[in-house]
């Protein structure tokens, strides 16, 4: 069983471009359809737009051959077996998951379709979306045998986008059509089968599995539910371990510590157990709210979720209270901050825990020079430079003169910085690390004075020692 499918895939944004690029690379022959005609002639002329490992090299060798961008989602649909809707579902007022764009994407192919389709739901919606698709198809007239609705959630992450989708722990498939459940058997065979490793030039993944991912065939409402509840439940477990290094902190402990006491217990495990300044990005925080409003709606107490988003919010007001402890005053300040994403590898902004911190401490008066190795260009269109906020060329540019410096985004090259550069660059030799990145003692054989996040502060001077207590 290894054929080549034709696929069209809605939306070329993170998780659109990356499925498409990725089904080629397994085979198949792929139209990828925008609505935005700037994208699709960006695309069609090579470049990737997002900053993403692997992207601009399988973009480069399949582009116009086994990958088309195009606008024309009538013909996409009319050559297509299967057509994946990847197109965004971001957070209404009221937390619920926004399905305008499906439900605009499912109404335009309904208006096209002739022969059988299956249509793959790849965007995160929430638990009865696919029976509501279902009942979009058959009110624009398509009759019940043309089509099938599966749901087929994408778990991949931003930074490793391409390596996840094609090394995934699972592949989940809800549907109740046999038919349907051959094709999406077909076009993850490659992986399933393991031909796809086996292949020399394969791009390896990010997790070292033995063997290759499981299809788990579930219903559709069940495998609706996987996606929102696994993203819940990483959220969950990123709050935990916030809330715990707020407990190190009060008693003096040490929180990475703990994560690896309590990662080495398979039953919990060590990922993501690795505290911070709260979580981001385009997902976490829109689909756990969506899944809260989901239990609402189905008059489920869950209000674990709401604790859950609490802790996340908490956890950036409490470091915006650490700069603040460490410096005494934040009016007038000039701080550096390294980091603009919402996490290290990617380029992606959306809801990001650095920028909303730079806004606070900006509203506190603070002036802040900024780096970060992708992000700047997209943050410029948020935070657009001006006397109290300026983009750096590198981080010791960034360090330059000011009274602290703040870790804000897990970059790994932050975590390799030459800390004697540092500390003679910098004004006042303070470092606030939002994301643990430094080895305290580290730090103070640097004589920089060092705080983290759940951890001992650790001290250069007398002085500072004499202010950081007074603020406790
Ligand atoms: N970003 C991520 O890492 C992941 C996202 N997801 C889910 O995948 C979905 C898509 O997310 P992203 O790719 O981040 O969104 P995005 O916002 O980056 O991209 C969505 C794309 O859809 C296009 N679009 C909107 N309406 C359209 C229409 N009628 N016809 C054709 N194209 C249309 C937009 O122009 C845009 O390029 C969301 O539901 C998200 O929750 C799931 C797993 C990972
Ligand atoms: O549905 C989605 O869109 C995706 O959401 C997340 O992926 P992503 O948002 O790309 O990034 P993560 O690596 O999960 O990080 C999310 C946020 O949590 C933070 N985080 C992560 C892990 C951790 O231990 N601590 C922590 O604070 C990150 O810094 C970041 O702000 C999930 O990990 C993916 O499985 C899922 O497909």
């Amino acid at each position: 069983m290894s054929d080549s499918i034709h696929i069209a895939v809605v939306g070329s944004g993170y998780v659109g471009l990356v499925a498409a690029v990725c089904f080629a690379e397994m085979g198949h022959s792929v139209v990828c359809v925008d609505n935005d005609q700037q994208k699709v002639s960006a695309l069609q002329g090579g470049e990737s737009l997002i900053h993403e490992k692997y992207l601009p090299d399988l973009l480069q060798r399949y582009r116009n051959a086994r990958v088309r961008f195009t606008t024309d989602l009538s013909a996409a649909t009319r050559e297509a077996q299967a057509i994946f809707i990847a197109v965004g579902t971001p957070q209404s007022e009221t937390g619920d998951a926004d399905l305008s764009y499906v439900e605009a994407v499912a109404s335009e192919i309904a208006r096209s379709i002739t022969t059988y389709k299956v249509i793959a739901e790849k965007s995160t919606v929430p638990v009865y979306t696919n029976e509501w698709i279902r009942r979009v198809m058959e009110r624009n007239g398509v009759s019940r045998e043309m089509f099938d609705v599966v749901s087929n959630p994408e778990f991949l992450r931003e930074g490793t986008a391409v390596a996840d989708f094609l090394h995934p722990d699972r592949i989940v498939v809800g549907t109740d059509s046999d038919r349907a459940a051959d094709i999406m058997a077909r076009i993850y065979e490659p992986l399933t089968s393991g031909r796809y490793y086996a292949k020399a030039g394969a791009i390896d993944g990010v997790c070292n599995h033995d063997t290759p991912p499981p299809l788990l065939r579930t219903s559709t409402k069940s495998a609706e539910i996987i996606k929102h509840a696994s993203n819940a439940f990483l959220a969950l477990k990123i709050s935990f371990i916030n809330a715990v290094s707020n407990l190190c902190e009060a008693a003096d402990a040490d929180v990475e510590q703990v994560a690896q006491g309590m990662g080495l217990d398979s039953r919990i495990g060590p990922k993501f157990l690795r505290p911070g300044i709260g979580y981001g990005g385009s997902c976490f925080p829109k689909d756990v709210a969506a899944f809260r409003s989901v239990a609402e709606q189905l008059g489920v107490n869950f209000a674990l979720l709401t604790e859950v988003e609490n802790i996340n919010a908490d956890q950036k007001r409490r470091f915006l209270s650490k700069v603040r402890s460490a410096l005494w005053t934040l009016r007038g300040k000039k701080l550096a901050v390294l980091g603009l994403s919402f996490k290290g590898g990617t380029d992606d902004i959306r809801d990001s825990p650095a920028i909303e911190l730079v806004q606070m401490l900006m509203e506190e008066g603070c002036s802040i020079r900024a780096f970060d190795p992708a992000a700047m260009q997209r943050a410029e269109h948020i935070l657009p430079p001006r006397p109290n906020f300026q983009y750096a060329v590198d981080p010791y540019d960034a360090a330059t003169d000011v009274d602290a410096l703040l870790i804000l985004t897990d970059w790994a090259e932050f975590g390799r910085l030459d800390l004697q550069r540092l500390a003679a660059t910098m004004r006042y030799p303070i470092v606030l690390d939002g994301r643990n990145l430094y080895d305290p003692d580290l730090m103070l054989e640097n004589e920089i004075t060092y705080f983290s996040v759940g951890r001992p502060t650790r001290h250069h001077t007398p002085e500072l020692t004499a202010v950081a207590s007074r603020s406790r």
